[in-house]
């Protein structure tokens, strides 16, 4: 046995997401999201790249279930497409998109494969955001519709469940920072989208609990780590404020009942709150049975210079940076992925750490880790993608020091499968262990995929 070793259970698997991989963009009945609308909008996605067929997962199923298959995974997760099961996002249930889901978890069970789904991965129907989407609070309770109808068609076969994947980019991301769909510039309507975000996953909870359903379910946030650049009083600050803006926004709500009170503080000097109603904090800190964690760096945070003032009449971007007031420093000596993020696995044990002291060690499935490696295939058919190997090795080896330190880390989900659509990047951006030639659809499994096949047959790594 190789000397890193994990749980005898540990649920080791590949996560990959409907809009990213599917394609059938109008096929069977699917109706338009936010990101068929966004992607088609000149200068949104780099190459003007969009989902219409992307790894055309939906007529490939029977192949990527085997590829999952000879990879020797665990459980894969994937996203549920609501504008293929709901085409106006609420009333109507199309057949053919329920029958879809049913096909893929009926091929991952038969393979021993368990079926882990993620209910909302930013492909709001644009029926909805026709009527104010995220910003209307209604569209916390169709969501908590389209999740009751998922429970009733697959609640019995599908053991693990996630309501919203990463809140922060499906509000701040995609409302106040613009780059993402629906493509908005606002950080009071960021601020409502959140809230309407965490609201529909109380309401999702709500409609598993009532169907006393035997699988688990939770949230799925963004986590990045922050580090103060000193032990300055005013960087530790600096630091936590950065916390604050990624981390606790979506997870305190959940596992408190409450905003962070510091930051929910900052946003009101500058004449925004969330739309809180009664009962609506109740209703989102419903005990979930896990944390999904998705985690790809982390940053410095160093107290600035001349601080922003908060001020009501300034842009969203100057408000956005003077709520978080801190410098990130690119701190020299760690290398960078494709996709210029730091390569950071300390800071993968600080954040599972940080979290267990935060949130009372909840149980924790790592729902997406990986690099971005662009290589192609080689003369010799294969794809060398050794930073991709090396940036997992090294973040496995962080895991297993979490779950040393007495983390609850039930399993981990290496993003991605496929090559797929990388949002604004398009397809330039490879996350893959499989390699997608977008022209052909014909898959690689890449290095790096043989090598997580070997860890996952010996359930560990070297050190
Ligand atoms: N903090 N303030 N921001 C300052 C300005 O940042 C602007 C950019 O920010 C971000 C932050 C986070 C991400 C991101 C992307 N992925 C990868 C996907 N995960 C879900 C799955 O679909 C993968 O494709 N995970 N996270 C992108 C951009």
């Amino acid at each position: 046995h190789p000397p890193i070793q994990f749980p005898s259970q540990f649920l080791w698997g590949a996560a990959t997401s409907a809009y990213q991989i599917e394609g059938a963009h109008d096929v069977d009945g699917r109706a338009p999201s936010i990101w068929d609308s966004f992607a088609k909008t000149p200068g949104r996605v780099v190459n003007g790249d969009n989902g219409d067929i992307a790894c055309d997962s939906y007529r490939r199923v029977e192949e990527d279930v085997a590829l999952l298959k000879q990879m020797g995974a665990r459980a894969y997760r994937f996203s549920i497409a609501w504008p293929r099961v709901m085409p106006h996002g609420r009333g109507e249930v199309n057949p053919l998109g329920i029958a879809y889901y049913k096909r893929l978890v009926s091929l991952l069970r038969d393979a021993g494969i368990a079926p882990m789904a993620t209910l909302y991965h930013w492909d709001l129907p644009q029926a909805l955001h026709d009527e104010g989407g995220w910003m209307n609070r209604r569209t916390a309770q169709d969501f908590a519709a389209f999740a009751a109808v998922m429970f009733d068609a697959l609640g019995e076969s599908v053991p693990f469940w996630f309501t919203v994947n990463e809140p922060w980019c499906a509000s701040f991301l995609s409302h106040a920072i613009g780059e993402h769909a629906p493509g908005e510039k606002d950080l009071n309507r960021a601020v409502t989208v959140a809230h309407h975000l965490l609201l529909g996953h109380g309401l999702a909870m709500t409609e598993f609990r009532k169907r006393k359903l035997g699988g688990q379910i939770g949230m799925a946030p963004n986590v990045d780590w922050r580090e103060p650049y000193s032990q300055d009083p005013e960087d530790i600050a600096a630091c936590e404020r950065g916390l604050d803006w990624f981390n606790r926004w979506f997870i305190d709500p959940i596992y408190h009942g409450r905003y962070p009170a510091a930051m929910a503080a900052r946003y009101a000097e500058l004449g925004i709150r969330a739309p809180i109603e009664d009962g609506d904090m109740a209703t989102i800190s419903q005990h979930p049975d896990m944390l999904g964690i998705n985690y790809y760096t982390g940053s410095f945070a160093k107290a600035p210079a001349n601080p922003l003032p908060l001020r009501p009449g300034d842009s969203p971007q100057r408000q956005m940076d003077a709520l978080r007031n801190l410098d990130t420093v690119n701190v020299p000596g760690f290398a960078k992925t494709h996709i210029d993020w730091p390569i950071f696995p300390e800071g993968f044990t600080k954040v599972l750490t940080w979290l267990r002291d935060e949130y009372g060690n909840p149980p924790v499935f790592i729902t997406e880790n990986g690099a971005c490696d662009n290589t192609q295939v080689g003369h010799d058919g294969q794809v060398h993608d050794a930073l991709r190997v090396e940036y997992m090795h090294r973040h496995v080896i962080a895991l297993h020091r979490a779950i040393r330190s007495g983390c609850d880390i039930r399993g981990y989900m290496a993003w991605s499968l496929l090559d797929n659509f990388e949002w604004a990047y398009g397809y330039g951006k490879r996350f893959g262990l499989i390699h997608v030639d977008f022209g052909t659809q014909q898959r690689t499994p890449k290095d790096s995929f043989h090598w997580y096949s070997q860890l996952i047959a010996n359930n560990g790594c070297a050190a």
